[in-house]
């Protein structure tokens, strides 16, 4: 959101009002926070707009010219930033330069920082959450297009950047946007990026992808600010040589970026809006990490969304309905963050994957190191957001002092953690840089509880600096001499109530009431007289009064020089401390999945070569706490067995699990059917949940489970409405299947909960038929289909691999009864009209509905088996399904042989075929 100012060149400014349009100059789409005494102010078009987004009482400055005008107290400023920040502005923060009483003329001002929503913290951020400020770039033209996207949050120093390739490159770039929710981002302004650009959509991109530019209603949809920059910001000649100038390299292969460019444009155009909007030195942007989309398990935006993973799917419904909040046993904000980005994107490296769950498996077994582990991690503050302040120089003395107490903590976790055997925990143990010089530095050279700034001094240890120590002393003297001077002219005046006191503007003075002015003595020098008092000096006082505030004053640089000092010896350390963030954040994420697994009784997924996924007595994690924290039942296990393609028996034919198939004769396609709240969308969530959770290197709430890698879940669950972004239901239902059809792999998992709902029957059944058929015979992954066509369960007649599970319910005189067991074979009815009934439609609805349902029944379930069976037919069946009358003319004609028919022959045939037509009509 951008604002304008009406500031005309006029020569009859006053000098403050000149320097408010210089910066309003410089920064014409920021409003401008113009300091005046212990006001922030906003003059013309910024303070309309403040005074209305604030609910600030606006005035008029000059009088004469009325110029609008509203302001907020300095001290209170950083709530109403955020305030607007929020809503999308830019906030640019013109501060005083110099002290006023110092001051020649007017007061010096300057813009100090430009606030923007993404790289503002924002206080009201959770621990657990990041706060990503975006980049896309794109780079090459043609087959060679390729758009990067970076990211950095500021707050941490986190700062990444991946690609994408192809004609899909940026529908890619947005959906990894659309995972990451960025509160900003920055993009080329783009010649294309008129109104009559067309929305981009996946796969709808040609040769010219790197000429397009996302529009920003395709950015704000994933609810960022969209900060559009100058297009030569985005090109590799410019952009590149920054990033190199930033992370302080030569080149950028150490990075992983060798051959993205793309990537590294997108990281360099970040620097560069960092450094226009002086975010400060970022001494801490030292790294960047290039990541590739397939180096873990992909999950799309939408399918995060639908499964809930980090954020609840309707903001009303609260954390509780997510992954995240039920898995979140972190000690640390570190490990918080590590838990949610990694249930976002878990591992596919099956070494990586097994070396967490052996070191989940030993500390969830010993119980002793698991909770010294946890112990140790108690009170560790966030390291990242701590080191990221200092980095950014809003760290005070008392950030320093709790970045110092948690680094103090760092070998207390690191024995803790070599206790424990495993590889992977042996590793994190070794890598752990204690950093005992850096936390011993901080300690010996601040006191353990500092004051908030460093204006009054006192935050720099005695003993640390000679000159300190003694200027310190001069001033304790100085304050002893003072009290006895009080004393001692109490005495000679004989005057009790008189004072020696000091404020900021006389300095000390000796105050004595007008009742007592007759007893003053004649070498007192008047300085001030008010209403009942009188205020005096003495040469022995004015003397004094230097000597102490000079100290003073020296004092408080000496100590602000220290803090400098200690602060670049922090940052100098940066790197360490960032690394060790890092593994501890890992060592909290194991400890946390080994604190669940033995809380809660989960087990070890088997990883296996083959795509197997064979679930025995699973429960959905969620729903399982939800249901008894609610106390509102148990949740019923189910299992499940799939497995993507054929496999060589064992040779000895023995069974994996009892009462188990072998996973080579496991189907590849399960058809769930039963009635509505049965329980079908749980049981497919369930396995996408447990997939996840398996390869972020988790156990798993289960009995057993055996699991080949996936390479990507799909899920295309239920009606999302999108029709904000100008696109039916049925619409984004289709786009999101089509999605699926495209790129899923044989070692993909797909989830497709009630296909087809949103369009005409016959319509939305033919296209669930034909997606089931082309996911059996040519795709062959793992997958759910949960439907209410119960027509399609007749496919299970002469689709090998597919096979029909119901959730079961049981039928009594009052209803039915929701058992939320998942067994084989089909459901023989949809109870629809039962959950209608229970849901409390009128009973003469529902018997109206008995009726019309009969009818419907009789008709249709005729017609569906005739085009169903034989199987031999399959060539002509999707075209034929519910035309089974022309089906047969046409068959009877196939089967005439033309040649040897004789005229008298091919009349009667005529005439037999239009009587069945008739007939059949
Ligand atoms: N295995 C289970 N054990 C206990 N309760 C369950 C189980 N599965 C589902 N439920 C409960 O039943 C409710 C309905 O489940 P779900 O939404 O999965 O049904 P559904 O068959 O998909 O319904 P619809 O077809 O209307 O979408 C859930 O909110 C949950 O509380």
């Amino acid at each position: 959101m951008t604002t304008t100012t009406d500031i005309s060149p006029d020569a009859g400014l006053t000098p403050a009002m000149r320097q408010h349009r210089a910066a309003k100059d410089a920064y014409p789409d920021a409003l401008i926070f113009f300091r005046m005494g212990d006001f922030y102010e906003l003059f013309y078009e910024d303070a309309v707009v403040a005074a209305r987004e604030l609910q600030l009482t606006l005035t008029a400055r000059d009088k004469a010219r009325s110029v609008p005008m509203c302001g907020v107290p300095y001290h209170a400023a950083a709530g109403y930033v955020q305030r607007l920040l929020r809503k999308g502005f830019r906030v640019a923060m013109c501060d005083q330069m110099e002290d006023p009483k110092l001051a020649k003329g007017v007061v010096k001002r300057e813009v100090t920082r430009v606030l923007t929503p993404g790289t503002a913290l924002d206080s009201t951020l959770e621990a657990s959450q990041s706060q990503w400020l975006a980049a896309l770039a794109a780079v090459g033209s043609g087959a060679n297009a390729c758009v990067g996207v970076a990211s950095i949050d500021l707050s941490t120093g986190e700062f990444r950047a991946t690609e994408f390739a192809g004609g899909d490159a940026w529908a890619l770039a947005l959906d990894e946007l659309g995972r990451m929710r960025p509160a900003e981002v920055l993009h080329a302004q783009g010649a294309s990026f008129g109104s009559g650009a067309k929305p981009v959509r996946q796969g709808e991109l040609g040769s010219d992808a790197a000429a397009r530019t996302p529009k920003p209603a395709e950015v704000s949809e994933i609810g960022a600010t969209d900060t559009p920059l100058e297009d030569w910001v985005f090109t590799d000649e410019y952009a590149l040589p920054l990033l190199r100038q930033q992370l302080k390299v030569y080149s950028l292969d150490g990075m992983g970026l060798t051959g993205h460019a793309a990537a590294g444009t997108a990281a360099g155009a970040i620097v560069h809006y960092l450094r226009a909007t002086k975010q400060g030195a970022l001494e801490h942007l030292d790294t960047l990490r290039f990541y590739a989309r397939n180096d873990a398990l992909e999950l799309d935006a939408v399918t995060v969304r639908h499964l809930e993973l980090v954020d609840p799917l309707l903001a009303s419904d609260g954390p509780q309905t997510t992954l995240f909040w039920t898995m979140d046993a972190c000690c640390t904000p570190m490990g918080k963050r590590l838990l949610r980005a990694q249930l976002v994107r878990p591992m596919q490296d099956r070494t990586a994957i097994d070396g967490r769950l052996e070191a989940v498996g030993e500390a969830a077994a010993d119980i002793r190191r698991r909770e010294a582990l946890r112990r140790s991690m108690e009170g560790v503050l966030d390291l990242e957001r701590l080191l990221g302040r200092v980095a950014l120089d809003s760290a005070g003395p008392r950030e320093v002092v709790a970045l110092g107490n948690t680094l103090a903590k760092l070998p207390g976790v690191r024995s803790a953690t070599s206790l424990l055997v495993s590889a992977r925990w042996t590793e994190l143990a070794q890598g752990l840089d204690p950093l005992d010089d850096l936390s011993g530095r901080i300690g010996m050279t601040l006191v353990e509880e500092p004051p908030v700034t460093l204006n009054d001094g006192g935050a720099i240890r005695g003993g640390v600096d000679g000159e300190l120590d003694e200027l310190r002393e001069l001033s304790t003297s100085g304050r002893q001499r003072l009290a006895a001077i009080e004393e001692r002219e109490r005495t000679r005046t004989g005057i009790n109530s008189l004072k020696v006191r000091f404020n900021s503007v006389f300095g000390y003075y000796i105050e004595i009431t007008k009742a007592n002015s007759k007893a003053v003595p004649s070498d007192y020098e008047r300085k001030q007289t008010l209403v009942n008092a009188e205020r005096f000096t003495t040469p022995e006082l004015k003397e004094l009064e230097q000597k102490i505030l000079t100290a003073q004053e020296r004092s408080v640089e000496i100590e602000r020089r220290l803090f400098a000092e200690l602060r670049a010896s922090v940052l100098a350390s940066a790197g360490r401390i960032r690394e060790s963030a890092r593994r501890l954040a890992e060592i909290d994420l194991l400890g946390c999945f080994a604190h669940m697994a033995a809380l809660r009784g989960w087990v070890r997924p088997v990883l296996e070569d083959s795509p197997v996924l064979e679930v025995i007595h699973g429960r959905h994690p969620v729903v399982e706490r939800h249901l008894e924290e609610s106390g509102a039942g148990r949740f019923v296990p189910n299992s499940l067995y799939l497995c993507a393609h054929e496999l060589t028996p064992t040779r000895d034919g023995r069974a994996v699990t009892d009462g188990a198939p072998e996973s080579s004769s496991h189907p590849s396609l399960a058809l769930i059917t039963g009635p509505n709240m049965g329980g079908k969308s749980t049981y497919l969530r369930q396995a996408a949940l447990l997939v996840i959770l398996a390869q972020c290197g988790s156990f798993v709430p289960a009995e057993r489970m055996r699991l080949g890698l996936v390479d990507r879940v799909y899920t295309r669950i239920g009606a999302s409405d999108n029709v904000a972004r100008g696109r039916s239901t049925f619409m984004v239902e289709m786009t999101e299947t089509a999605a699926i059809l495209n790129t899923a792999t044989e070692r993909s998992l797909v989830l497709l909960d009630e296909m087809g709902r949103g369009t005409a029957t016959y319509d939305g059944l033919s296209l669930a038929w034909a997606t089931v058929e082309q996911l059996h015979n040519i795709i062959g992954a793992r997958t759910l289909f949960a439907t209410h066509y119960h027509e399609l369960t007749l496919l299970a007649e002469r689709l090998a691999r597919l096979e029909n599970l119901r959730v079961v319910v049981k039928e009594n005189a009052g209803g039915i009864v929701f058992l939320h067991t998942v067994e084989r074979g089909a459901a023989s009815k949809s109870y629809g009209i039962e959950v209608a009934r229970l849901a409390g439609l009128p009973s003469s609805v529902i018997a109206r509905a008995r009726e019309v349902l009969k009818l419907h029944e009789r008709a249709e379930s005729q017609q569906v088996r005739e085009a169903v069976v034989p199987a031999e037919r399959t060539a002509s069946m999707q075209m034929t399904m519910f035309t089974p009358l022309s089906q047969r003319i046409v068959d009877r004609l196939e089967e005439v042989d033309v040649d040897g028919l004789t005229p008298r022959d091919a009349l009667s045939l005529l005439a037999e075929l239009q009587r069945e037509l008739k007939g059949g009509a």
